[in-house]
């Protein structure tokens, strides 16, 4: 992204904002209450629109895209984890990631075996035949993060990804996503209040009145 400009009544909330994120590399992004992290995602899945600047997702601009054409580039472009994982509670983890490549246009048997040899590479047990309630929050977010990976995204976004999560879950957790742009050559951005998170990403960078800065020191973001 470059020159991103985001107004709100009475304040500029990102300012000629310019990030870029690399195939294969992560980046995350802390910043104080309120800088704009949430707008910036916003912005990124095309929810709403900067006032100026370029987003290029897979070498488009989405600022500039029609709706119908927008929701299908981002299907097909981007993976998004939630902090809350977001998943349908009552429908199992293969049902879950699968309904994703589903909704992508994949055909029903290749969505489905996808779906489980995905759910079995990041080891969720249980994927056919437990309720996604019933999974502990670490799997949930394992779960979270196949459904987004099923249709091979050049940008993976990460809202809070471990903001829920226990310490040992945290960590297990941020260890399998910054293990992804390698293994599934796609882009990471995290957005984390969490320092230590942030610090294991390729670049850590703060977000701070509208700019990106290079975070200095391990906790110099939050
Ligand atoms: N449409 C809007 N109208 C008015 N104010 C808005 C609007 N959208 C966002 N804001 C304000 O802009 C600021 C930035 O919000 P945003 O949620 O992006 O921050 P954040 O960095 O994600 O915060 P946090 O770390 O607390 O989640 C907040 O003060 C919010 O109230």
């Amino acid at each position: 992204m470059t020159g991103l400009r985001y107004e709100v009544p009475g304040r500029t909330l990102l300012d000629g904002a310019a990030l870029a994120v690399d195939s294969g590399q992560s980046v995350a992004i802390t910043g104080p209450s309120g800088s704009g992290k949430s707008t910036l995602l916003m912005c990124l899945l095309g929810l709403i629109q900067p006032k100026s600047g370029r987003i290029e997702i897979a070498g488009e601009d989405i600022t500039r895209m029609r709706p119908g054409r927008l929701a299908k580039h981002r299907r097909d472009s981007i993976g998004m984890v939630f902090q809350f994982a977001e998943l349908l509670p009552e429908l199992s983890p293969v049902e879950n990631v699968a309904l994703a490549a589903l909704l992508a246009g994949r055909k029903r048997d290749e969505a489905f075996s996808r779906a489980e040899e995905l759910l079995e590479d990041l080891a969720v047990a249980g994927a056919r035949d437990t309720a996604t309630a019933d999974l502990s929050g670490g799997e949930r977010q394992r779960v979270a993060v196949a459904r987004a990976l099923i249709n091979e995204p050049v940008l993976l976004l990460a809202d809070e990804p471990t903001g829920a999560l226990d310490e040992e879950n945290r960590d297990s957790v941020a260890t399998l996503l910054f293990s992804l742009p390698k293994r599934w050559n796609c882009g990471l951005l995290v957005v984390t209040h969490d320092a230590s998170i942030a610090d294991r990403a390729d670049e850590h960078m703060v977000l701070r009145q509208g700019a990106f800065h290079m975070a200095e020191q391990a906790g110099s973001g939050v």
